[in-house]
């Protein structure tokens, strides 16, 4: 096979990688996007999109299961779990569908299918045969389940998520390890689809919770549906005939045995960054292998070389990988010539049911910002009268205002329409608006902003803004 001499490499078939793609053609026509495996995203594959489609079949089945508390009588509730998997699985096959068909239009000779890694930084070889120089290189590898060392003793009963949505039924039992978003969204998921579910975690965390408040009532919560231990103490996990049988300190200290079906590994994901041979790019690495790289402009140092998406392990979600992806593939496309790129507010949101939404700064980043002047306002949905009415009426919010500017930094939440308040949430925080100002738009009633308002308003009473300016402006003196 001939080498190959292009402007711009894209390593990386998926959305940041794909999104690079466009943005570098529209500076020059000598680019190629290169695709290990097979393109269709991982969101599209085995991400975001079968993972809402698992959680609205559970979703369906939970309200189904709870109508009664309306007065509603549905008669016994089965789930189908052939039918719940076809459905994921037909709506999956569409969405990746809707990928290829994106893939299709760009032009064949700029696709490469094969395993690229630098032989030194302007040079990739991709596969065995071929060779491609490239001028620049985005590197848009995404990232793979982690899967830690003591949990391979599942063996063959050992699944990540790529698995669960090729099942074509649902198996009787799952223990989840890891109850990051990935572990509580399908765990949950399952359990309320009929699985029998158990979650172990470590050193107490929750999802992405960072706020201590809000991390007790969502453990509280979940471990009302399945049980969740997140500071666990695993002994023993063996792969038995019957499954794969876990040795565990229960809620009372004792040991117990279990054994489940399968055992998912959602410990976390890490960087498809250790096969591209990084050394003969001559980046600059940090203590985990991981390039250093500038966030708003995606560049590895001073290098030709960009890095976007999962792969650089910095905000694995994916509005951050198109945006990563539109910055690495511009900055390439256009070299030598590097700007920054836009970069918005923090925002993540877990699929669970309550949902957990986070925008802006942490608590601790806020605490740490705010040299410790900020105050806390907080609404607990218990009473908030639009999540009654809907039966969704348990979750915390908790936002986070500054003293003095009286501008609100950021909030957590664990309740309803998580989803809908935090964008709202992060919106403002990215205007740089006043927990006042936010105070001044428009809510209407009833709706579960009114708990946004509520949470807002006892933020307002505790911030001090400081000495009230002057009405008028005598203080500037005349003419000024
Ligand atoms: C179960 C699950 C649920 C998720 N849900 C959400 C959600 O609800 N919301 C959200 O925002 N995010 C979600 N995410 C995260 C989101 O899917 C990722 O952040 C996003 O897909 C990352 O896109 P990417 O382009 O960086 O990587 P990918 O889409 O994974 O693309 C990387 C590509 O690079 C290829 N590749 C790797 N190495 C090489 C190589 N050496 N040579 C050539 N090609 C290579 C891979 O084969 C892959 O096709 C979820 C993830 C998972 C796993
Ligand atoms: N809704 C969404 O936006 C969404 C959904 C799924 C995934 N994602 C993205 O994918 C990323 C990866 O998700 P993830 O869930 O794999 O990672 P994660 O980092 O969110 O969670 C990993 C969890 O595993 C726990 N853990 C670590 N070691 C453990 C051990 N030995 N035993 C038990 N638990 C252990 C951690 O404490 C943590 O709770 C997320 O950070 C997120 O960016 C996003």
């Amino acid at each position: 096979m001939p080498d190959r001499k292009v402007d711009v490499a894209v390593i990386g078939g998926g959305t940041a990688g794909m999104v690079a793609y466009r943005q570098a053609r529209k500076h020059t026509e000598s680019v190629v996007l290169i695709e290990a495996e097979q393109f269709g995203t991982t969101c599209a594959r085995v991400g975001c999109m079968p993972s809402k489609l698992l959680i609205a079949a559970a979703e369906s089945a939970h309200s189904a299961h709870h109508a009664q508390r309306f007065g509603i009588h549905a008669g016994p509730v089965r789930v189908d779990g052939q039918a719940v998997m076809n459905r994921v699985r037909r709506h999956r096959d569409r969405f990746v569908g809707g990928v290829l068909d994106a893939i299709e239009k760009i032009p064949e000779d700029d696709r490469i299918l094969g395993r690229a890694r630098f032989v030194d930084r302007h040079t990739l070889k991709v596969g065995e045969d071929l060779t491609v120089h490239a001028g620049r290189v985005v590197i848009a590898t995404g990232s793979r389940t982690k899967v830690l060392p003591f949990l391979e003793e599942a063996g063959s009963r050992l699944i990540t998520s790529d698995d669960i949505f090729d099942w074509s039924e649902l198996p009787e039992s799952v223990v989840v390890f890891g109850p990051g978003v990935i572990g509580l969204e399908l765990g949950q998921a399952l359990s309320r689809l009929g699985v029998r579910v158990r979650m172990f975690g470590v050193g107490g965390l929750v999802g992405p919770i960072r706020d201590p408040e809000i991390r007790q009532i969502a453990l509280e919560t979940f471990n009302q549906e399945f049980p969740l231990d997140a500071d666990s103490k695993v002994r023993e996990i063996r792969e038995t005939e019957r499954g794969v049988q876990v040795t565990f300190d229960d809620s009372d200290g004792d040991e117990a045995t279990e054994t489940f079906d399968y055992l998912l590994a959602a410990t976390g994901r890490r960087p498809n960054v250790d096969g591209l041979n990084l050394d003969a790019a001559e980046l600059e690495l940090d203590d985990d292998g991981m390039p250093l790289f500038d966030p708003y402009t995606t560049q590895c140092g001073n290098s030709p070389v960009f890095i976007a998406g999962d792969a650089n392990n910095r905000l694995p979600l994916l509005h951050e990988a198109a945006d990563e992806g539109r910055i690495a593939g511009a900055n390439a496309g256009r070299w030598p010539d590097v700007c920054t790129g836009l970069r918005r507010t923090p925002l993540t949101v877990v699929f669970t049911d309550p949902q957990i939404a986070a925008c802006g700064r942490t608590l601790q980043e806020t605490a740490e910002h705010c040299r410790g002047c900020y105050a806390v306002g907080s609404l607990n949905f218990r009473n908030q009268g639009r999540s009654r009415v809907m039966g969704k009426s348990r979750g915390l919010l908790r936002v986070y205002g500054e003293h003095g500017s009286g501008r609100f930094m950021g909030a957590e939440m664990f309740g309803p329409a998580a989803e809908h308040i935090a964008h709202l949430l992060a919106w403002s925080a990215q205007q740089h608006m006043s927990v006042d100002q936010m105070l001044d738009m428009p809510y209407y009633h009833p709706v579960i902003e009114e708990g946004l308002r509520t949470a807002l308003q006892d933020l307002a009473a505790q911030l001090k803004r400081g000495p009230e300016r002057a009405g008028d402006c005598m203080d500037c003196g005349p003419g000024a």
